[in-house]
């Protein structure tokens, strides 16, 4: 079974309440979670694998050490998953981006798909789902199984609050992914809605309702 890191670094517990706020500014929400986004790139990329590199210092030669393997895949879920992209970019400026539109029915909770877009040679790169919400884990269960029927295989879930419900549905459906979450939250509501939470991030981020 994967790992839940809960990324308890206080830049990130201090942003995340600001963030919370349901007084904070669409501007402010975006800038927070942009900045959140790049402290969460740090963390999920803490394990990547290293290889030896030979350089030339200005005084003499030197084995460095390098990231191995092909550069990382960053995949947001539309749209909220996108206020972490520019955050993470900043940090991982060379990552491939997947786009995967996937919205929530209201009414049945489930994900419905109207986009998607990735990298061919999927399977042989370490790809980072990004949303900020996994609250029934539908649109994240989703995601990753289409990201792996595309030959996704190394496939990591980022996220800004969890649910307990949505943890377990994604643990039981896709058990080899590990996940990052900033917290994990109480419970959901009688609309799938993430208590205490954020409201809705989509809305929040791009000032719609
Ligand atoms: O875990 P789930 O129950 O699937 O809920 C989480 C999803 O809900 C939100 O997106 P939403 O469907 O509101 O779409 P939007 O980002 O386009 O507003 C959020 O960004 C997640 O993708
Ligand atoms: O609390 C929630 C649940 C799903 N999507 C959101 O944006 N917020």
């Amino acid at each position: 079974m994967a790992t839940v890191t809960v990324v308890d670094h206080p830049l990130v517990q201090h942003k995340l309440t600001l963030l919370r706020d349901k007084t904070r500014s669409t501007k402010g929400f975006r800038q927070l979670l942009n900045e959140i986004g790049t402290l969460l790139a740090y963390e999920v990329t803490r394990d990547l694998p290293l290889e030896p590199v030979t350089i030339e210092t200005p005084i003499q030669a030197m084995e460095g050490r390098q990231i191995q393997g092909k550069k990382l895949v960053l995949a947001p879920i539309l749209r909220a998953g996108v206020g972490f992209l520019d955050g993470m970019l900043s940090l991982l400026p060379s990552a491939r981006v997947a786009h995967v539109g996937l919205y929530r029915d209201p009414e049945t909770l489930q994900a419905v798909e109207y986009y998607f877009k990735a990298p061919s040679d999927l399977a042989d790169r370490t790809v980072l789902v990004l949303d900020p919400m996994l609250a029934t884990a539908n649109s994240a269960v989703a995601a990753l199984d289409r990201l792996k029927a595309r030959g996704g295989a190394d496939l990591r879930f980022v996220c800004l609050l969890a649910a307990p419900e949505g943890l377990e549905r994604l643990r039981a459906a896709h058990p080899d992914v590990p996940v990052w979450t900033a917290a994990i939250d109480s419970h959901l509501d009688d609309h799938g809605y993430i208590v205490p939470g954020l409201g809705d991030a989509g809305d929040r981020m791009y000032g719609t309702r």
